[in-house]
């Protein structure tokens, strides 16, 4: 990477400045600005439709803004070369495609590509990765499954270990708790935590969720798609209020304090 190049150091992991999304006639989100530092997780919400698989994209540099800015790691994607990006960020798409036939850990090993010289060998490094990866996705022996053999929740966490061995500063998920069950949704939201609250290479975490009570437990920030293009964003408790959000799914809750965590209640 040359100097150009170069993520300012102190720069934060993601910038939207005056940020607006359109897709057709139809505006998606007003103008808004974000900034995520190292350490945090950002949690996007609001009703099927509203535009946060859109939005996460266009942070993801995969689309650009209808209006305003997006800054990865103090840079405009267009400073980006591909690659570099791809080691600064990584996305985890919804539908995850269909696989072929592979193993699981030849799958999760995908996740290392940007990282490997120019003849893409895979080395013993990249192995032990996946492999650690693999366990922290609670997936320790099944690395000679074929993955086609994986029930949903598997292939999911699959999903989820090649993006841990990618390593990116910033992660970009996308309903990460998609066919997970309770256990494995709490035990991956802690462990994205960790690593942005803990890893010494300063991580961050933006993740597209439909669980209001998650959201409470595991956002620093959040940004809420009212569905009609409006947009609330700021902390968590600024944003995660039961007017705003009854308003915005359309639907009345109300908000608990219980053992002095957060939840809502629909009525
Ligand atoms: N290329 C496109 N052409 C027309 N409409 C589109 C296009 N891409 C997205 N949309 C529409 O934009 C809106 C936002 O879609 P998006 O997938 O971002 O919503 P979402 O908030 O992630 O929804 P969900 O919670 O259902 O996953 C939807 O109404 C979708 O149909």
């Amino acid at each position: 990477m040359n100097a150009l190049h170069r993520p300012a150091a102190d720069a934060p992991l993601l910038e939207a400045e005056r940020l607006a999304l359109q897709v057709g006639e139809r505006w998606l989100c007003c103008e808004f600005s974000l900034r995520l530092a190292a350490g945090e997780c950002l949690v996007l919400l609001g009703p099927n439709g509203a535009g946060k698989t859109t939005l996460l994209h266009t942070l993801a540099g995969l689309r650009p803004p209808t209006a305003g800015a997006v800054r990865l790691g103090g840079r405009p994607y267009a400073a980006w070369p591909t690659l570099e990006a791809a080691r600064f960020r990584g996305l985890l798409v919804q539908q995850q495609p269909d696989h072929f036939a592979a193993s699981v850990l030849e799958t999760v090993l995908i996740g290392r590509h940007p990282h490997l010289g120019r003849w893409g060998w895979e080395g013993a490094d990249d192995v032990a990765i996946a492999r650690r990866a693999l366990a922290d996705a609670g997936l320790a022996g099944f690395e000679g499954r074929d993955v086609l053999t994986l029930s949903g929740g598997e292939r999911q966490r699959v999903a989820i270990a090649a993006l841990l061995a990618q390593a990116p500063r910033l992660f970009l998920l996308d309903e990460p708790l998609n066919h997970l069950d309770l256990h494995h949704q709490i035990a991956t939201l802690e462990l994205f935590r960790r690593i942005a609250r803990t890893d010494p290479a300063g991580r961050g975490v933006v993740m597209v969720m439909h669980d209001l009570n998650l959201a409470a437990r595991f956002a620093d920030q959040v940004i809420l798609l009212d569905g009609r293009g409006g947009v609330t964003a700021g902390e968590r408790d600024q944003v995660l209020r039961a007017e705003l959000l009854s308003e915005a799914f359309g639907h009345p809750l109300r908000r608990c304090e219980l053992d002095g965590r957060v939840i809502f209640v629909p009525d």
